[in-house]
């Protein structure tokens, strides 16, 4: 396993709004992940979650706001290509976002081949190894894995580049239950080993408090409210909607 070889680093949005024609999907949302923390988003569908993960990596096309690394020393800007090295994201279903036609090994190197790195051999080596997979899942392709090592797959590819911070969307809900908790448990520990931020959406509060210190719960496009999971195990929560998701978020529990 690597340790972490660069100091944590965190992430701030101050006022993002983002509009797709007239319809405005976020506004008003600002936050702050703090580095090494693991944040969650979470509120029902629509409700703009992944708008702002997509915004964050600016793939949304009318956006406005401020997005920025926080840490030691200087870093770079949204836009610059070792900001994209630094925030990887992780996507809801591996099966949609790994490519049909190419074998694991491929999938790996594409990335270190767009960043020009170097010792792709041994970085895939270690990648796999990582997300628990040997070097002989290397020559398959998506279709002749199970949904957890597609999705132990997609981590690995997140992860090649060494960031320091994942975006993670929906990253088990493709999964039965007893996955989920097996790719839960190795994103904490690959968090701590690597001293990663996460910020991690989900409709779910229960998958999002196993892994989040903090989250903020949204709705049709707005803060609902911010709060640490300890508040939402402890039920000290302000708002209806937020209860409301409780209630809905059936085997909720704090880990
Ligand atoms: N490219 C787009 N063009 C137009 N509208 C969009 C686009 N992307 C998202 N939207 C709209 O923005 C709103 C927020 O979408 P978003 O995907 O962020 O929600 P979400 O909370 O992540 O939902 P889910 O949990 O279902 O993934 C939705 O009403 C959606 O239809």
């Amino acid at each position: 396993m690597i340790a972490a070889v660069n100091a944590s680093v965190g992430l701030e949005v101050n006022n993002l709004r983002v509009q797709f024609g007239a319809f405005v999907a976020v506004e008003d949302t600002s936050f702050a992940v703090q580095p090494g923390e693991s944040f969650g988003i979470v509120g029902e569908s629509g409700s703009g979650k992944s708008t702002v993960l997509r915004a964050i990596c600016g793939l949304n096309a009318r956006t406005s706001g401020e997005v920025r690394l926080i840490g030691e020393g200087a870093l770079p800007a949204p836009g610059d290509k070792a900001f994209r090295r630094r925030v990887q994201m992780v996507f809801q279903d591996p099966y949609g976002s790994l490519h049909p036609r190419q074998t694991v090994d491929r999938i790996l190197a594409e990335p270190l081949a767009i960043h020009g790195i170097a010792d792709a051999e041994a970085r895939i080596e270690r990648a796999l190894d990582e997300v628990g997979l040997s070097d002989g899942f290397r020559f398959r392709f998506p279709h002749q894995l199970s949904g957890g090592q597609r999705q132990r797959i997609a981590i690995a590819r997140a992860l090649i580049l060494e960031p320091q911070i994942l975006l993670l969307d929906e990253p088990t809900s493709a999964l039965d239950a007893s996955v989920q908790a097996e790719v839960l448990n190795l994103l904490e520990q690959l968090r701590r080993e690597r001293g990663l931020s996460f910020i991690m959406v989900s409709h779910d509060l229960a998958v999002v408090t196993h892994l989040c210190e903090r989250l903020m719960v949204m709705q049709r496009g707005r803060t609902v409210e911010l709060l640490s999971a300890e508040d939402l195990a402890a039920s000290r929560v302000r708002d209806d909607y937020t209860k409301a998701l409780m209630l809905a978020s059936k085997g909720f529990t704090r880990r």
